[in-house]
C-alpha cells in the first residue's frame, strides 16, 4: 500500500513540485494544507503517515506549533525550510523531527531523508512498545517478589527511572490524609542507589515540622490531570505548591511532573517525579505514563497497603540501602566511576538501549569516556559472549580502512598477497566500535550505510556480499551535523547512526565526578607504582574541581598518575595543572551547566564522605580517612563537624 504524506506549505509551486515527486516516487500524497487549522482537518480525515513540513505558515500557527500536535498523535514529520536560524532550528529540534531539509533541495536528497525518516519512526514505534512491554512485564515480577512493600514500590520507581528520570520522588499515597502520614520518597545518590526518605527523615532534612507539612499539604489544591514543570515554569506553581517548593529548594530540583493515578477505590495515589535538570520533562514522558498508567496502577493497588496510613511512616531503610549498594556493584557498569546526575541520566540510557540491538552514536568531546561506555553497550547486551572489535577511523589512512573494515581476497591489489578477514567479519555475532566516524572517508560512508541497511558486506576483489550479523556503536568528538551541513558527513548515514544517540558530557560540566575518579585513580595508579600514597589533600582537590579540564577523564586521569610520580608523602598535596588561561574569555570553557553550582564547601563534604566510604568510616590510624586525606584525625573531626558530616552517611 502506498504511504501517505502530508505537505504543509503555503508557497503553492513548491507544494505542487513536491506532490509530483512524491507521486512519481509512489507516495501517496493525501493532501495540501498551507495552515496550521487547515492541516488539522485533513490530518482528522485522511490519517497521513508522514507529514512534510513548513516552519512559516498562513496564520498565527507555525509548523513547530503543528509539530508538538503530531508528536502527540505519533505521526512522523520531516521539517521543510528556507533557512534555519539558530534560534529557530534549536526550537525544532527541541519537537524531535525525523529529518530537517533546507530549500532548496534535490529530489533524490527529500527521497532519502524520507526514506530515513520512515525508518526511524518505524524504529522508534518498535523501541517504545518493546520498553512499554518490558516494563508491564517488570511491574509483574516486583509484585510477586516475596520483600516487603517499601522496597518493591523503591524497585518500581528504578524500573522507571530509565525512561522518566527523577533525582527524586514521592508517592504520595491518599488525598485528603494528607501529606506527613502518607508520602514516601526516593532520593537518587547513585546509579542504583536511593535514600528512602519517610515522614521522620523529610521533616528533619527540611527543617520543618509535621504540622507545618500538613497545613502546606492541605493549602494546596488538588491535581487530577498529568503534568510537567520545566525551570521557570516549575517556579511559578510554587505558591500554590509550597511542599513542591520545599523540596526544590532544599534538594535543588529544578523540574517536575506530577501523575495523579486514580485508584478504584477512588483514591488518589500521586506520583510526582523531581530532576536537578533544569528541562527534563517533556510530552513524551507524558504519553509513556499515559500508555503505562493501567499497569502502574495495578501494581501500586496490589502492593501498598491503602488503608494503613501511620505505618506508612518510614525510617531510612538500612537493610534496603545496604541492599542496593551490593546490587549497584553488579549493574554492569563497575567501570564507569561515576556519581554526577548528568553521568547517572547516561547509565539510564545505556540500559536502555543495551539490549535492544539499534545502533548507538556516542557523542561527546575527547576523553571523555566514550569507549568505555562503548564497552559496556556490549557488554550489557545479548552479544556479550561474541566479540567486541574497535576501530578507530582517524588512526588509519584512507586507502587502508576499506580494506582493514571489510577486508580482501588474495591478490586483490598489488600487495595484497594473502587474503585478509575483515573487522565487520572478525565481529561477526557481536559488536563493531566504530570510534570517531567522523573521520570517516566519503567512499567508505556509502559502504557502510549499506552495511547498516542490508547487513551484508562485499570483500575487495570479493565474490558477492557476504551476510553478517554485526551491532554497530559510532562515536565522534565532532559535531556531526556541521559534517552534514558542510558537505562532509552524509545525511542518510547521519540518520541512520543517530537512531540512539548518547552524549556524553565534558567533565567541567559534571563536577560531581571529580572527586570519585580522582579518588579511583589515586588507588589504581598507587597500586601500580607501589607507593604508598593514600590521598589527596583538599586544597588539591579543591583546586581539581575549579580546573576546566579540556582534556576531560583522560586528562584527570594523567594528572593523577603524574602527580603520584612526584609525590613523596603519602598525600598528593601539590597540583601541577597548567594555568587556567583565558578561562573566563573562552566560551569553550565557559560554565555551560545549568545547574546550580555547588559551593566548596559542599564539594568538601562530597569528597570527605567519600573518603570515609572508602574507609569504612574509619577516621584515625593507618587505614584512617585523616591519613588519605593528609590531615590529623582532630582536624578532620572538626571539619566533620564544621560540614555537618555526622559519621559515616
Ligand atoms: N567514567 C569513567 N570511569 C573510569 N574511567 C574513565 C571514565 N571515563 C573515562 N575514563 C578513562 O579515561 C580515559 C579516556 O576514556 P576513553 O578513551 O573512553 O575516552 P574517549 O571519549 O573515547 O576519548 P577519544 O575521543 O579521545 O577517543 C580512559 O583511560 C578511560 O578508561
Amino acid at each position: 500500500m502506498n504511504k501517505k504524506i502530508l505537505i504543509v506549505e503555503d508557497e503553492s509551486l513548491v507544494a505542487y513540485d513536491l506532490k509530483l515527486i512524491l507521486t512519481r516516487a509512489g507516495y501517496k500524497v493525501c493532501g495540501i494544507a498551507d495552515s496550521v487549522t487547515e492541516a488539522l482537518e485533513i490530518i482528522e480525515e485522511q490519517k497521513p503517515e508522514m507529514v512534510l513540513l513548513d516552519i512559516f505558515l498562513k496564520g498565527n500557527q507555525t509548523g513547530i506549533d503543528l509539530a508538538k500536535i503530531l508528536t502527540s498523535k505519533n505521526i512522523a514529520f520531516v521539517y521543510l525550510s528556507a533557512n534555519f536560524q539558530e534560534s529557530i532550528l534549536e526550537r525544532a529540534k527541541a519537537t524531535q523531527p525525523y529529518g530537517f531539509l533546507v530549500k532548496p533541495f534535490r529530489e533524490k536528497e527529500l527521497l532519502i531523508t524520507l526514506d530515513v525518516a520512515f525508518y526511524r519512526h518505524q524504529n522508534s514505534i518498535e523501541s517504545k512498545l518493546r520498553q512499554e512491554q518490558a516494563l508491564e512485564l517488570v511491574f509483574k515480577n516486583i509484585v510477586a517478589e516475596p520483600i516487603p512493600w517499601k522496597q518493591k514500590l523503591l524497585k518500581i520507581a528504578m524500573s522507571i527511572q530509565p525512561h522518566v528520570p527523577f533525582d527524586y520522588l514521592t508517592t504520595t499515597m491518599k488525598n485528603g490524609v494528607g501529606f506527613p502520614g502518607n508520602a514516601i520518597s526516593f532520593f537518587r545518590t547513585g546509579f542504583d542507589e536511593y535514600q528512602v526518605i519517610g515522614t521522620d527523615e523529610f521533616v528533619n532534612i527540611t527543617k520543618t515540622n509535621r504540622d507545618q507539612l500538613k497545613q502546606m499539604q492541605d493549602g494546596s489544591p488538588r491535581t487530577t490531570k498529568a503534568d510537567f514543570y520545566n525551570a521557570a515554569g516549575f517556579a511559578k506553581i510554587w505558591p500554590e505548591f509550597p511542599v513542591k517548593k520545599l523540596i526544590a529548594q532544599v534538594f535543588n530540583m529544578q523540574s517536575f511532573l506530577g501523575l495523579p493515578l486514580l485508584s478504584s477505590s477512588g483514591d488518589v495515589i500521586q506520583f510526582s517525579f523531581y530532576s536537578r535538570k533544569t528541562d527534563c520533562y517533556t510530552n513524551d514522558h507524558l504519553i509513556l505514563l499515559d500508555r503505562l498508567h493501567r499497569s502502574l496502577l495495578m501494581a501500586i493497588e496490589e502492593i501498598i497497603p491503602l488503608d494503613a496510613p501511620e505505618p506508612l511512616v518510614t525510617r531510612s531503610d538500612k537493610s534496603t540501602q545496604g541492599e542496593l549498594r551490593e546490587k549497584n556493584k553488579a549493574t554492569g557498569f563497575k567501570d564507569i566511576i561515576c556519581k554526577s546526575h548528568q553521568m547517572l541520566t547516561v547509565l539510564d540510557h545505556i540500559g536502555i538501549v543495551a539490549p535492544l540491538d539499534t545502533s548507538v552514536l556516542v557523542l561527546g568531546e575527547s576523553g571523555t569516556g566514550k569507549e568505555r561506555i562503548a564497552k559496556s553497550i556490549h557488554y550489557l547486551s545479548f552479544r556479550k559472549n561474541k566479540p567486541l572489535v574497535v576501530v578507530n577511523c582517524a588512526s588509519m589512512p584512507a586507502t587502508l580502512i576499506e580494506s582493514e573494515l571489510f577486508g580482501h581476497e588474495k591478490g586483490a591489489f598489488t600487495g595484497a598477497v594473502e587474503k585478509r578477514t575483515g573487522k565487520f567479519e572478525l565481529a561477526d555475532g557481536g559488536t563493531i566500535f566504530l570510534d570517531e566516524i567522523g573521520e570517516m572517508p566519503a567512499e567508505l560512508q556509502v559502504k557502510l550505510l549499506r552495511v547498516l541497511q542490508e547487513q551484508e558486506i562485499e570483500r575487495i576483489g570479493g565474490k558477492g556480499p557476504i551476510k553478517i550479523n554485526v551491532r554497530i556503536v559510532a562515536a565522534t568528538n565532532r559535531n556531526l551535523e556541521k559534517e552534514v551541513e558542510e558537505g562532509r558527513f552524509r545525511l542518510d548515514l547521519y540518520y541512520r547512526l543517530f537512531v540512539f544517540p548518547i552524549t556524553i558530557p565534558p567533565l567541567r560540566e559534571r563536577k560531581d565526578d571529580i572527586p570519585v575518579l580522582a579518588n579511583y585513580f589515586l588507588e589504581r595508579y598507587a597500586q601500580k607504582s607501589g607507593k604508598a600514597i593514600t590521598g589527596i589533600s583538599p586544597n588539591v582537590m579543591n583546586q581539581l574541581l575549579d580546573y576546566h579540564w579540556p582534556g576531560n577523564v583522560r586528562e584527570l586521569e594523567h594528572f593523577i598518575e603524574r602527580s603520584i610520580l612526584l609525590t613523596d608523602g603519602p598525600v598528593i598535596k601539590d597540583a601541577y595543572l597548567p594555568k587556567l588561561q583565558g578561562k573566563k574569555e573562552n566560551p569553550v570553557y565557559a560554565e555551560t551547566a545549568t545547574d546550580r553550582l555547588k559551593t566548596i564547601d559542599e564539594h568538601a563534604r562530597d569528597h570527605i564522605l567519600d573518603v570515609l566510604k572508602r574507609c569504612n568510616g574509619k577516621i584515625s590510624g593507618k587505614d584512617g580517612a585523616a591519613s588519605k586525606l593528609g590531615l590529623p584525625p582532630s582536624t578532620l573531626h572538626s571539619k566533620m563537624q564544621k560540614l555537618g558530616i555526622k559519621k559515616w552517611e
